[in-house]
């Protein structure tokens, strides 16, 4: 299929840091495994296998953490502990991947040398929110929530993710679990809670109202949203400044230093192009990592260097146009973290996001010839059609090949046929 976009190494290496969860492998390590067995994910899980059998590690140390390349580098001075004052500032009385990899792909891969020693390069690291603007389209906002309410909502939902689940994919004939939790949860007074949502072409199985505290920080959310939609040119198809409203949000927990999200660009299925993307943390830092993609570029995604985000506790990161048509994001595996009092050494992630009207089912959206929710993408890879929407099948189990160039109302909606 000409459409389809082949999975890239954070996703790889997202799926054998799940495999190899009980030998606590770090990320260089894991690195190290995939290139060793050219790109293949199966070869890298067999010679660790028999390296691990053969050779427990006596000492169970850990090599020491490597100087990062920070962002401080380029533009000098340490972080200062006063970042930035309270974005719940702006409110006042207001009581707020699934991106499984396609799995076939990954086993396509073929290594130059030119790639290998791109992988080792260092990513950029980010703390500040002032150093990210100028280096991608997205903004960060720290001490997001009022700290008790930040509390409430990450008690709660700590409460909540002992009944996440994680994410099934098919890897060599088995069922391999993403390593991380997730669920999905529509605006309480929504009639959705039954409305046939699909991802990976399958009904998504657990929808849930927001708990009190979700809606409770929906508010804080919507605003500072448009406030910054004000401050910053509109792209073509995407919501205007005042509008954005957040109506449902994917959760994550990452309960410990290995468990992470492979790189990806969210589904654009009822977001529609241009979205934006608002993503609340609570808990431990981590590492968002994103990447440019370069069309035209045969292995685009390690073409142009990572950017690595650090995301502490209590912070809003604000993924703006065209974030889902040109770059991809990720959890990296972390190597070491700083207890949170609450939440220990796991993190927890909400990403608002606002469904749009004519996307939504049962009315809205798109349907493939064999009756499965078409998933909306952008071509990222190939040049003559980069940054396209288009319609693919996205039936897992017996495709059907459909595919349609996507039009969109001058508003973003869908245009009605
Ligand atoms: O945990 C995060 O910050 C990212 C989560 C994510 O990429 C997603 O839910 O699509
Ligand atoms: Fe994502």
């Amino acid at each position: 299929m000409e459409y389809v976009e082949e999975e890239d190494t954070d996703t790889k290496l997202a799926i054998l840091a799940s495999i190899l969860t009980e030998t606590s492998t770090s990320p260089e390590e894991l690195l190290e495994l995939l290139l060793q067995a050219d790109g293949s994910v199966e070869k890298a899980v067999e010679n660790h296998l028999d390296k691990y059998i053969g050779q427990p590690s006596a000492t169970g140390k850990r090599k020491p953490l490597e100087k990062q390349n920070s962002i401080m580098d380029h533009f000098g001075g340490p972080p200062s502990p006063k970042r930035l004052k309270a974005s719940s500032e702006l409110v006042s009385g207001a009581s707020g991947s699934f991106d499984g990899p396609d799995v076939a792909s990954m086993l396509k891969w073929t290594e130059s040398a030119e790639r290998k020693k791109r992988e080792f390069e260092k990513p950029l690291h980010v703390y500040l929110p002032e150093h990210l603007e100028s280096l991608a389209p997205c903004t960060l906002h720290l001490n997001f929530l009022p700290p008790d309410l930040a509390k409430r909502l990450t008690q709660r939902l700590l409460d909540e993710s002992k009944t996440w689940k994680s994410n099934q994919f098919r890897l060599f004939d088995k069922t391999v679990s993403s390593p991380h939790t997730t669920c999905f949860y529509v605006e309480d007074g929504k009639d959705w809670v039954s409305g046939g949502f699909s991802y990976n072409g399958k009904p998504l199985p657990d929808v849930r109202m927001f708990p009190p505290e979700l809606m409770e920080a929906k508010p804080y959310v919507t605003l500072l949203v448009n406030k910054i939609l004000s401050e910053r040119e509109r792209m073509r198809y995407q919501i205007p400044a005042g509008e954005w409203e957040p109506n449902v949000a994917f959760t994550n927990l990452y309960a410990g230093a290995h468990q992470s999200v492979g790189a990806h660009a969210d589904q654009l299925t009822y977001l529609g192009p241009h979205c934006v993307i608002a993503s609340l943390s609570l808990g431990v830092e981590r590492e968002f990592r994103i990447r440019k993609t370069t069309p035209g570029v045969k292995n685009a995604d390690s073409a142009a260097r990572a950017l690595s985000i650090h995301l502490p506790d209590n912070s809003l990161l604000i993924m703006h146009p065209p974030m889902q048509e040109t770059y991809k994001h990720s959890i990296h595996p972390a190597r070491t973290l700083t207890p949170h009092p609450i939440i220990g050494t796991s993190r927890i992630n909400i990403t608002y996001r606002m469904y749009r009207k004519s996307y939504v089912p049962p009315d809205g959206g798109k349907k493939c010839r064999c009756g499965v929710t078409a998933v909306l993408k952008t071509v990222m890879k190939q040049e003559k059609n980069a940054g396209r929407w288009c319609w693919m099948c996205d039936n897992r189990e017996k495709p059907c090949g459909f595919f349609e160039w996507a039009e969109f109302e001058e508003s973003g909606e869908l245009k009605a046929r």
